[in-house]
């Protein structure tokens, strides 16, 4: 059997900063093993070429069970099934949540995760070229900018947040963490970057750094307590690799809580219920899911304006009522969406909004002890009445947006949610992700936590989870950048802890 000092389960975002940062250590073997490609099409490196991506090359085609908060409808959670994970085909948008986001953590059992002590994995991660940098990083793999493209539909949708009320900050990521924005994303040379591309092949060729790609993991080999490695299918052959250190689990919200519940470490009554034999009983392994819903409110024009990357780059962070965290996002998408029963307009745009920092908390649990069974994952969407109600403040930020005398030059008028009709019914039936599912392994020293501040797997040796599973909760916008700033902590942290000599 072959063996590594460190074996990292799953080359997304967050596995591509572990293998390159732990590999950085010359004296230690890394593995990182990836069941997706090691290549995806030519449209994944474009911007947004998520769109254009053949579905079944590089993605894993999730769906949710029928949720009963978004009337019994199933949601499509698509994610990466490449090297650089969900980083290679997502929108690109690079924001930090808002520090109250971090400082919550650490307020609440992840000690050591505030929004100062995380600020230099922040910094580590990025380069920011003309940013601040005190809080901006400027040696970092990934190329953090604004689009240099500047469009119609960017420059009205600032001029409408701006005659609302939602003023231009200069730097979402820097000092005021509000209002309107332009977005950094993260790319170069108008070239997605993904964490792979960042992070991961330029450092390939290392010696010391291994890469197994269509390598699927089925479970993680647990001997007394203690991980030693784990066991994985490639090309019809199984194959066992040795952690002489640690097994890193960087599989995503859904992957690696699968993992932990197929390998016997969950809770007790569910692994009996599906026949995997207990080997840690932990209650909070796969609970906590939570995700942002995005919805959107739609306009007809009589001409139609475009934006560089299919939606705008320029959007808004603002509050929905008087909680420190800026809970509502913003968006334009220089399309019409298709409403069922009111049709898309020929000509129009869209303005989504979405309630980011939500109450409802889900659940992925086993169908089977079959790995190759995808699990039931349930968001639990809309469950708590404060989400509803927030998503009603939402929209009506959205619809008086889409008022604003900035839109006059295209003539543009609501189609829907329209006049009349029950809100609420329109938010359950057109709600959908805005693909950032988190929480199912987070950190924290109570019953129902999983990793414990250092993302060590409570009552398993040398196991560790990183990535967005561990968030314990949600980030009040996209969370690429803070799996990034994870990665980074966790890769730390495994080097400090190193037991080679
Ligand atoms: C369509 C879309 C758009 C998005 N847009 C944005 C955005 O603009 N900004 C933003 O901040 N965030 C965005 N996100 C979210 C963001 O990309 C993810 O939150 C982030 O990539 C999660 O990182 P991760 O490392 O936790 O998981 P992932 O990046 O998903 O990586 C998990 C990896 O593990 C692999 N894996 C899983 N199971 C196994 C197994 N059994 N064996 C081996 N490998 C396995 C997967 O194939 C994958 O490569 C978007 C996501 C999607 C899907």
């Amino acid at each position: 059997m072959t063996a590594y000092d460190y074996v990292v389960v799953g080359g997304g975002t967050a596995g591509c900063v572990l293998a390159a940062r732990l590999s950085e250590d010359a004296a230690a073997e890394v593995l990182l093993v990836e069941t997706g490609s090691a290549l995806g099409p030519p449209a994944m490196h474009l911007p947004v070429g998520f769109p254009l991506i053949p579905a079944k090359e590089i993605l894993w085609s999730r769906w949710t069970t029928p949720q009963p908060g978004t009337l019994s409808r199933s949601h499509h959670w698509p994610g990466g099934r490449v090297l650089g994970g969900s980083s290679s085909i997502n929108a690109m948008m690079h924001v930090r949540g808002h520090r109250s986001v971090y400082d919550g953590w650490a307020d609440n059992g992840a000690k050591g995760w505030s929004y100062p002590e995380l600020l230099p994995y922040f910094r580590r991660t990025e380069t920011a070229i003309g940013r601040n940098p005190a809080l901006r990083g400027v040696i970092g793999p990934v190329w953090a900018a604004p689009t240099t493209q500047l469009d119609d539909g960017s420059l009205t949708f600032l001029g409408a947040l701006t005659e609302a009320g939602h003023d231009l900050t200069d730097d979402i990521n820097g000092e005021r963490q509000h209002g309107a924005f332009w977005c950094d994303l993260a790319g170069a040379g108008g070239r997605r970057q993904s964490a792979a591309d960042a992070y991961l092949i330029p450092v390939l060729d290392r010696p010391n750094l291994h890469l197994a790609t269509e390598a699927d993991v089925s479970r993680l080999v647990i001997e007394h307590g203690r991980c030693t490695g784990v066991e994985y299918t490639s090309f019809g052959t199984v194959e066992r690799v040795e952690a002489r250190g640690e097994v890193i689990l960087a599989a995503g919200t859904v992957g690696s809580a699968q993992l932990l519940l197929l390998s016997g470490v969950g809770p007790a009554a569910h692994l009996r219920d599906v026949g995997i034999p207990v080997l840690a009983d932990l209650p909070g392994v796969g609970a906590n899911l939570h995700d942002h819903l995005q919805c959107p409110v739609v306009f007809e024009a009589g001409r139609q304006l475009t934006t560089s990357h299919g939606f705008s780059t320029v959007g808004a962070l603002v509050h929905s009522g008087a909680s420190a965290v800026p809970d509502v996002q913003l968006m334009l998408l220089d399309a019409p969406a298709d409403i069922a029963d009111v049709g898309t307009p020929e000509c129009g745009h869209t303005v989504a909004f979405a309630h980011t920092s939500p109450a409802s908390r889900g659940t992925v649990r086993l169908r089977s002890p079959n790995p190759g069974r995808l699990p039931l994952i349930d968001p639990n969407y809309l469950a708590d009445s404060a989400d509803v109600s927030a998503m009603l403040v939402a929209l009506g930020i959205a619809r008086e947006i889409g008022r604003m005398p900035a839109w006059g030059q295209w003539g543009a008028r609501e189609t829907a949610p329209g006049k009349g009709g029950d809100l609420v019914t329109y938010i359950r039936r057109n709600a959908a992700t805005f693909y950032n599912p988190v929480g199912t392994c987070r950190i924290g020293m109570d019953d129902l936590a999983v990793v414990d501040p250092d993302l060590r797997v409570h009552g398993v040796e040398d196991l560790r989870v990183a990535d967005a599973s561990v968030m314990p909760s949600i980030p009040n916008t996209g969370v690429n950048a803070t799996v990034l700033a994870v990665a980074e902590r966790a890769a730390d942290t495994v080097r400090r802890d190193a037991k080679r000599p």
